[in-house]
């Protein structure tokens, strides 16, 4: 397989889509992002990178963090953490507020916001210093030091952020957040707010491809058991109320941001990385979607 020539065809067929997107508008700092740019970037195991379009940008990785914070936590947790976060796809919008009343404060999965507050409060009580736990995990597993908080954009979050502060407060309430909702909160923006382009991002996600096991840090990150579960977890609910839209079109463990990134992998043998802000109505990267379904397509390459 030739994967420059199916990347750099794949930016050329998915110029339409890009317009039809558009850049989450629920902060100003996002919404200043042009739905028209568009990045793929792919690292194998082998230890080839290829990449089209604005592959060295950096954008806001919102959600995508959430696969790398569950990845360390539950690395140091262990199976205790499916006692305060669930493992089932919601099919709710990733800040939806009503299923968690029914179920008692604990939420679904731990990639809507509930669930991701929930491991951002276990990793306070482990580490302290979360997000700046998980900048370093980013900087060592995609080699760049320099990648860094947007505090900007973290401070517009926590400025806007009431919907999250409502999920937070409530499962306090519930007895399911130790620490104080405003640190869990600020970790939480911060950790969202991480800038990476494709190519770190790529390289980033080869310790899921790998089974655990780094090919860029030389860590063991995951057992191979717990890189097989956030695989899973990332192809039933990395990408919200549309995970069967994305099981059935792409085929991968996927997760995704409302910068308009989304991680994919395709375990023992690459990770994937596309970025276009433009979204769709559940919140996904439209024109990363549409690339990501044609690169599976076209390679015959999927978990299926
Ligand atoms: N889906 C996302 O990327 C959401 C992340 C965003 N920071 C929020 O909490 O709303």
């Amino acid at each position: 397989m030739d994967i420059q020539q199916l990347i750099d065809d794949i930016a050329r067929d998915i110029i339409p889509y890009l317009s039809a997107g558009k850049p989450a508008d629920y902060i100003p700092a996002l919404a200043g992002e042009s739905a028209t740019q568009f990045a793929m970037a792919v690292s194998t195991l082998d230890g080839q990178h290829f990449h089209t379009g604005l592959a060295d940008k950096r954008f806001s990785i919102q959600s995508i963090s959430k696969a790398f914070m569950l990845a360390q936590t539950l690395a140091q947790t262990g199976e205790a953490l499916w006692q305060r976060v669930g493992k089932e796809p919601s099919g709710n919008p990733f800040n939806s507020l009503v299923q968690l009343e029914y179920e008692h404060g604990i939420p679904r999965n731990p990639f809507i916001n509930a669930g991701a507050l929930v491991v951002t409060d276990i990793a306070i009580s482990q580490q302290g210093d979360s997000s700046a736990a998980l900048r370093s995990f980013l900087r060592e597993e995609s080699g760049e030091e320099a990648l860094d908080f947007d505090y900007v954009i973290a401070s517009s979050e926590a400025e806007h952020g009431h919907r999250n502060a409502a999920l937070a407060h409530f499962m306090k309430s519930c007895g399911n957040i130790g620490n104080p909702v405003d640190q869990v909160l600020a970790h939480y923006f911060r950790a969202c707010s991480l800038r990476m382009s494709v190519r770190e991002l790529a390289r980033a996600g080869l310790f899921l491809a790998n089974h655990g096991a780094s090919p860029i840090s030389g860590q063991q990150r995951l057992s191979r058991s717990q890189a097989k579960q956030v695989n899973a977890i990332m192809l039933t609910c990395g990408t919200y109320d549309a995970a069967g839209e994305f099981a059935y079109r792409v085929g991968l463990p996927c997760k995704s941001g409302v910068g308009g990134g989304i991680l994919a992998i395709l375990p023992g043998k690459m990770s994937i990385a596309v970025w276009s802000p433009g979204l769709d109505a559940r919140g996904n990267s439209l024109a990363g979607l549409e690339a990501l379904d044609r690169f599976t397509t076209r390679s015959g390459q999927s978990v299926f």
